[in-house]
């Protein structure tokens, strides 16, 4: 199932917002207990204050007999901030009030009593004040509003600070490095990791995390590189190797002339274009003389060596790309010889033969000294390959009876 996304650094800022909220609502509520204890407090002392100064005249005006002048006493005591009701109990039975009376049940209550004028021991009343428990709720909450405005705007700044900074020292890199990592692709390996930062003193994370990509990137590129080396090798030895393959398709391992294969295929070819054209082909057998005494007297190897030597002889007397040497089998060769007919034929056979007939230097310093006999056979049209190779062969038979050395054509 698909994840939304969803970015670290809002996360993050979502997190500490939450956090320093709760912060203030903490503080704000612990704020709010201290100062409901020190506005009650200070209501009671201005309350006791307020007693202590009305009683004297309170005492007077109640021993006086005059009810007027304690009722205003009264009204102007209840009518001070934090005093819900007041009433004054005299001795006699009389009772004055001002203010809220239904407060009296469910607020604090302090009382004093009022001595009769210039005795303080003998009683006269007793003034009960009331306080007015919402002024003290009304002055806690006007200080806490401030006071949480204060701590919210403190909050929002902070979470304003720390998303700023996060936006600019780790979204920002993350996102650029996210997106560079998304469109990493082979081709685009080169290519560095360039993050969007100023200039910092020390480096991070997000550095570190840059610099892996870079060593990375360079460690692929490396590795891409001789992999394509290793291809590009390895290609070059198949092309080499498919190279030798096919010439052992077509040539002889030992001489390097074309092999009986290549002639099956070729001759046919040579054969049609002389039919088209009405110029003269022409085959010679080519076989060395007492092969077979070489390879007994000096060995097999120098029987290789004059194999190679006489191939190349014959094809150093031929026309390059036109004239095509095959090593028929043994020590027998087959020259063929387009647009030769005789008697030129015989003069080339000839000099094949001279050619041959050199003494030929082996490594090892000595000279051997070889002959080779020929038969020479020019294609008449309308005749098979097999007959006409066997023509050839028939001749060179005739030139080894005839004392081998030699030309039969
Ligand atoms: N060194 C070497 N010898 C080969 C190779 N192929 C065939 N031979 C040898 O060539 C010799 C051919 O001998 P023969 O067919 O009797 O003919 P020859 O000795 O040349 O006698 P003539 O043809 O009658 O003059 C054999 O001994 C083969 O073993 C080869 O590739 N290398």
């Amino acid at each position: 199932m698909p994840r939304n996304f969803r970015s670290l650094a809002h996360a993050l800022i979502r997190r500490i917002g939450l956090l320093a909220l709760g912060c203030a609502l903490l503080f704000s509520a612990l704020q709010g207990i201290w100062q409901y204890r020190s506005v009650q407090q200070q209501l009671q002392d201005s309350i006791q204050q307020l007693a202590s100064s009305n009683i004297p005249l309170l005492s007077v005006a109640l021993w006086d007999i005059e009810p007027e002048a304690a009722r205003r006493q009264l009204h102007a005591i209840a009518s001070r901030p934090g005093v819900a009701f007041v009433r004054v109990n005299v001795v006699t039975g009389q009772m004055f009030e001002a203010g809220d009376s239904t407060s009296l049940y469910n607020n604090p209550v302090q009382r004093f009593v009022i001595p009769v004028p210039g005795e303080q021991g003998r009683p006269l009343g007793e003034l009960l004040v009331v306080q007015r428990e919402a002024y003290i709720y009304q002055q806690v909450a006007s200080s806490l509003a401030g006071m949480l405005l204060g701590y919210l705007l403190l909050t929002v700044l902070i979470c304003g600070m720390v998303a700023y900074v996060l936006r600019r020292d780790l979204e920002r890199p993350m996102r650029e490095i996210a997106a560079f990592a998304g469109q990493l692709t082979p081709q685009s390996l080169t290519d560095p990791l360039r993050l969007q930062r100023g200039w910092r003193e020390a480096h991070d994370e997000i550095d570190l995390v840059a610099g892996g990509f870079v060593t990375l990137q360079n460690a692929l590129t490396e590795h891409i590189d001789s992999l394509d080396q290793q291809v590009e090798e390895r290609t070059q030895q198949l092309e080499n190797a498919l190279g030798e393959i096919r010439a052992l398709l077509t040539h002889d391992a030992l001489t390097g002339c074309y092999n009986r294969a290549f002639l099956a295929e070729r001759l046919p070819q040579e054969m049609t274009r002389a039919q088209r054209s009405g110029q003269p082909l022409t085959l010679v057998f080519c076989d060395i003389d007492h092969f077979k005494r070489i390879n007994d007297e000096y060995g097999h190897l120098i029987g290789d060596e004059v194999l190679c030597a006489a191939a190349g002889r014959l094809r150093s007397q031929l026309r390059t790309d036109v004239d095509w040497v095959v090593r028929f089998g043994g020590e027998e060769f087959v020259i063929v010889l387009p647009d030769i007919g005789p008697p030129d034929a015989q003069l080339v056979a000839e000099r094949l033969r001279e050619a041959i007939a050199t003494s030929l230097p082996l490594q090892d310093g000595r000279l051997l000294q070889i002959t080779a006999s020929l038969g020479v056979a020019v294609w008449q049209p309308g005749e098979g390959m097999e007959p006409w190779l066997k023509r050839a062969d028939a001749l060179l038979y005739r030139a080894k009876l005839a004392g081998r050395n030699r030309v039969e054509a």
